[in-house]
């Protein structure tokens, strides 16, 4: 009887769980609620942790254990991981192979505190993962080609630009600039412009319903609900898609002046690889309208959002301790 493989995307804003055979079995918000009267007790995780931010009494806090790509808090992140791992695997027999990506800023001691959580939650074996060669696999490149390629995959805390060739990250770059900064960008233009006050929650579901990255002809509207920090009272304000572009042309800048940074860097015989096959992008990010169309104006070449972007990682993640062989290398025959 094989051993399960699992793989874990332990992302900024949400953790994935694939297991060999199955796909994704969970997708859960890194979010850990806990309970200051009991000694900072964990009482909730994941979804049921994330329904509580804003509606809890005092003495329970929602926190998010990785913010801006990197592991704000260890003994929370460790305690959330375990809690998914348990849940996903639930009383196994043989203990899995668990192969986890985590955020391109994590240092080598938080990877190495990520790794002794693993083996702690039940794990067999265990592989670190980086984000760029997970995300790669997941689009569906053949990375074991001498041929470059470009991923750019925009999650919550990171943006993480990466040139791949021979199974390898030759070129790369990691800003923490994405989809969080895009939802900040946005409660600061509405506090500025129209004086409305709105949490970062109702900011994601603007950028979500009507944000756009591109000016296209057609224009969206929307009402957002917020407090009126003159009045103090609560009111529905109508803004436009043109509003939350303005709102987010800076961190989108920055995104798209990390994506020049990483092709200037680029070797000539892989830069001409790109020029020929464009740029994947993937993660939740990579969603916002008009973004791929902004980046490829801005580049001059193709630029395609991959099949099933939010779940690239996790999908290159599970492929990829799929296909270890037995020495713990990657290695798909195509
Ligand atoms: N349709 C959409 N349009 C715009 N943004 C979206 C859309 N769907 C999801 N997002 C954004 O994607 C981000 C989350 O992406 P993802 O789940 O890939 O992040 P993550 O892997 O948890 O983070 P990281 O890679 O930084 O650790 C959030 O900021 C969310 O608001």
């Amino acid at each position: 009887m094989l051993s399960t493989s699992i793989g874990i995307d332990l992302g900024t804003a949400s953790v994935l769980v694939y297991i060999r055979g199955k796909g994704i079995v969970m997708r859960e918000p890194s979010v850990v609620a806990i309970n200051s009267n009991e000694d900072n007790q964990v009482v909730a995780v994941g979804e049921e942790a994330r329904r509580m931010i804003g509606r809890t009494p005092s003495n329970i806090r929602a926190i998010r254990p990785l913010r801006d790509g990197v592991i704000s808090d260890y003994q929370y992140t460790e305690k959330m991981l375990k809690y998914f791992i348990q849940r996903a695997i639930g009383r196994r027999f043989l203990k899995p192979v668990i192969a986890v990506c985590v955020p391109s800023g994590v240092t080598d001691v938080e990877k190495k505190a990520v790794m002794d959580a693993t083996y702690q939650a039940g794990a067999r074996e265990v592989h670190i993962i980086e984000e760029p060669i997970a995300a790669a696999i997941g689009a569906g490149i053949d990375i074991s080609k001498p041929v470059g390629s470009m991923v750019v995959d925009i999650g919550g805390g990171t943006c993480d630009i990466a040139v791949i060739s021979l199974g390898g990250i030759v070129v790369s770059d990691s800003i923490k600039v994405a989809g969080d900064r895009f939802d900040e960008a946005i409660v600061r233009f509405m506090r500025k412009r129209y004086n409305l006050l709105i949490g970062e929650r109702t900011a994601e579901d603007v950028k979500i319903a009507i944000g756009s990255a591109y000016s296209f002809d057609e224009k969206r509207t929307m009402d957002v609900r917020g407090r009126n920090l003159v009045s103090g009272l609560p009111v529905n304000q109508p803004v436009t898609s043109d509003d939350i572009r303005d709102a987010m042309q800076e961190p989108i800048s920055a995104v798209v002046e990390a994506i020049h940074g990483v092709l200037e860097r680029t070797p000539p015989e892989l830069a001409a690889d790109i020029y020929e096959r464009g740029i994947i992008m993937t993660g939740g990010g990579s969603l916002l309208t008009g973004l791929d169309r902004l980046i490829q104006d801005n580049m001059g070449l193709d630029v395609f959002v991959a099949e099933d972007a939010i779940s690239c990682v996790a999908i290159g993640t599970g492929r990829f301790v799929e296909h270890l062989n037995g020495d713990g290398h990657f290695q798909i025959n195509h």
